[in-house]
């Protein structure tokens, strides 16, 4: 058994309460662990100022974790699922998946509340294009403007900015004890999350048999059943974090039904459709899904964008 762990993580407070956290379950399952963590800087922290779609390339917040634990100066590092691209490098695996409390998109208006009620041509803060596109696809009206950094920094900007309100993922602000800022949550019948959205993820060496080991207690059957689905269909549509695209996959009475969208930045083409089968099939489900949408259109989207970016 191993008796001392380095988890690698980023600064953000985000990432910092995610490391954290999985620490504190490792420290309670073996109560002789020692746990450490090590700051890692990544591309994405240091690139404050740029929409992350113009940035480009995938692993904007992973890359740097990866060289340090391939290095070995870290055991793994705890990631947002939603951060992590589809390929993993050579050498690491996907070692858990969390169990997913909270997937949606919350509002933070605290002038107007909801997004029925915010005014036309109202600004709206949001960095992400799946957001964009479904939010601009109901109210085509709003003023849609760029919001970068991490969780606090886009707080602050909300006032210092002036937005009539801006959109984040319900799981980071419950997990910064932010929740009570939430004034409106928007359905998925609205905005479809992020891949992997509110499940955490941890990354480690694929040969570590006593870290693999280790962490397996943490691994979630359903949630990776979920994720497996939602992976292979932003797989199959080659997208990164940064493309209008949603999907979200829920495992209802022992069938897993997947449900996902993709839309023209200015939300004004927006496909959508869902697909039910076996868990085991997640796979298949996920990749099937995503064919169907791009046949339907999607894949000219996704072209247009390749120019647009
Ligand atoms: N893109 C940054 C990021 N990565 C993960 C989360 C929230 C936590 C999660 O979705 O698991 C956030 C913030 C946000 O989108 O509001």
């Amino acid at each position: 058994m191993k008796k001392n762990i380095i988890i690698g993580t980023r600064s953000s407070k985000l990432a910092l309460w995610q490391a954290e956290h999985i620490a504190a379950c490792l420290k309670k399952q073996y109560p002789g662990l020692t746990v450490e963590l090590k700051h890692v800087m990544t591309t994405g922290d240091k690139i404050l100022d740029t929409p992350l779609a113009k940035i480009g390339g995938k692993g904007l917040f992973t890359k740097e974790l990866e060289t340090e634990m391939l290095a070995g100066d870290i055991d793994f590092a705890v990631h947002s699922l939603k951060d992590m691209p589809t390929q993993i490098p050579d050498g690491l695996c996907l070692a858990v998946i969390t169990k997913r409390f909270d997937s949606g998109d919350a509002l933070v208006s605290p002038k107007y509340k909801t997004l029925q009620a915010l005014p036309q041509g109202a600004k709206v803060g949001t960095s992400s294009l799946r957001r964009k596109a479904q939010l601009l696809h109901v109210r085509p009206d709003l003023n849609i403007c760029d919001l970068r950094g991490n969780v606090n920094t886009r707080l602050k900007k909300l006032e210092t900015e002036n937005f009539a309100a801006i959109v984040l993922a319900v799981a980071g602000l419950k997990r910064l004890g932010l929740a009570d800022l939430i004034t409106d949550i928007i359905l998925p019948e609205i905005c479809l999350p992020a891949v992997g959205q509110g499940a955490l993820a941890i990354e480690a060496r694929a040969g570590d048999a006593a870290v693999l080991e280790l962490l397996a207690f943490l691994n979630d059957a359903e949630s990776v059943q979920n994720s497996t689905a939602e992976r292979a269909f932003l797989a199959a549509v080659e997208g990164g974090c940064q493309v209008p695209v949603g999907v979200y996959a829920e495992t209802k009475e022992n069938q897993l039904h997947v449900e996902a969208v993709i839309a023209s930045v200015d939300g004004k083409r927006l496909l959508r459709d869902s697909i039910t089968g076996a868990g085991v099939d997640a796979d298949k489900l996920g990749f099937a899904l995503a064919q169907r949408l791009l046949d339907a259109g999607g894949r000219q989207i996704m072209q247009e964008l390749g120019l647009l970016l």
